[in-house]
């Protein structure tokens, strides 16, 4: 993982085609809470989408309702270009990466990376080239024998990042995957994550808290507002297609920045209101 291979160009949206919809989504919880309020969203192929908002807006129960990991109460999420399974969810078109990298820690790097695979069906022997691409395309591939226990917490999100994307999902949704870690291994990942956008072509859903994070990652960026959880602002990020450490020290990245806050201050501002 070079600075050179974290420049690579990005990807071009593909469409006008929605890859994914959210239809006025509501979700409100047994205990009662409503978490998402009316949310409608398209996602077109070759986005890079930030969910930016304050702590308890929605941003994790959205992604979660689209991962197909919770039921909307009400509204629906199509999928107009994907083959449907029985649960009403795309075949092998999503990936997940959680906070936690969630590994299993009796298993080598290896085998949780075959996870995705194996539930496929697919045999360890048949897999074997794509787990090695998967680990090399996150500077793993010495670790393949490696447990866990002995890996960094960046590694171990490398291995969870090299599970998800190993079925080649067209969406890879990510929730908050770099909150946990510190500033210098998560501008490395956040230029992984770029390398991969650019290497793949796929479509990114990212959650995360962090203003500076989302501007250096998006092409869109989605702030939500709270109370009730919806989309309070949603904006095309008009960056570079080359994004490196010079583009983290532009006025370009800087006014990004500036637009992006001073957003996700009007939505915590018209949520405080309303409370
Ligand atoms: N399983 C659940 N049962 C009841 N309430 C829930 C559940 N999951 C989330 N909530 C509530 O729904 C609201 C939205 O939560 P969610 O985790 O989606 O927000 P978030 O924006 O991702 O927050 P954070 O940034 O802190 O992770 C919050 O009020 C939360 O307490």
């Amino acid at each position: 993982m070079t600075d050179t291979a974290a420049a690579a160009r990005l990807p071009e949206v593909e469409s006008s085609r929605a890859i994914v919809s959210m239809r006025n989504v509501t979700k409100v919880f047994s205990n009662g809470t409503l978490a998402l309020k009316d949310m409608s969203l398209d996602v077109k192929g070759g986005e890079f989408i930030s969910l930016l908002g304050p702590s308890g807006c929605g941003k994790s129960t959205a992604l979660r309702i689209i991962a197909g990991l919770g039921a909307p109460s009400s509204g629906n999420i199509d999928w107009p270009s994907s083959k449907i399974n029985a649960k009403g969810l795309p075949e092998g078109d999503v990936g997940f990466v959680f906070q936690d990298p969630t590994l299993m820690p009796w298993a080598t790097v290896f085998d949780n990376v075959h996870l995705p695979l194996k539930l496929q069906g697919v045999a360890k022997a048949d897999a074997q080239n794509r787990i090695m691409e998967g680990l090399a395309s996150v500077g793993l591939a010495d670790f393949a024998k490696a447990y866990p226990r002995e890996l960094s917490g960046g590694m171990r999100m490398r291995v969870s990042i090299a599970r998800a994307m190993v079925t080649r999902p067209r969406l890879l949704l990510m929730d908050e995957p770099f909150a946990a870690l510190d500033e210098i291994t998560r501008q490395k990942l956040n230029d992984d994550v770029l390398r991969l956008w650019s290497q793949f072509g796929m479509t990114v859903i990212f959650v995360t808290h962090s203003v500076y994070e989302s501007a250096y990652l998006s092409s869109r960026i989605v702030v939500m507002r709270a109370r009730p959880g919806q989309v309070f602002t949603d904006m095309q990020i008009a960056q570079p297609a080359i994004r490196d450490h010079d583009y983290r020290t532009s006025e370009g990245y800087r006014q990004t920045c500036q637009t992006v806050s001073d957003a996700l201050q009007r939505a915590i501002h018209a949520a405080e209101i309303a409370s």
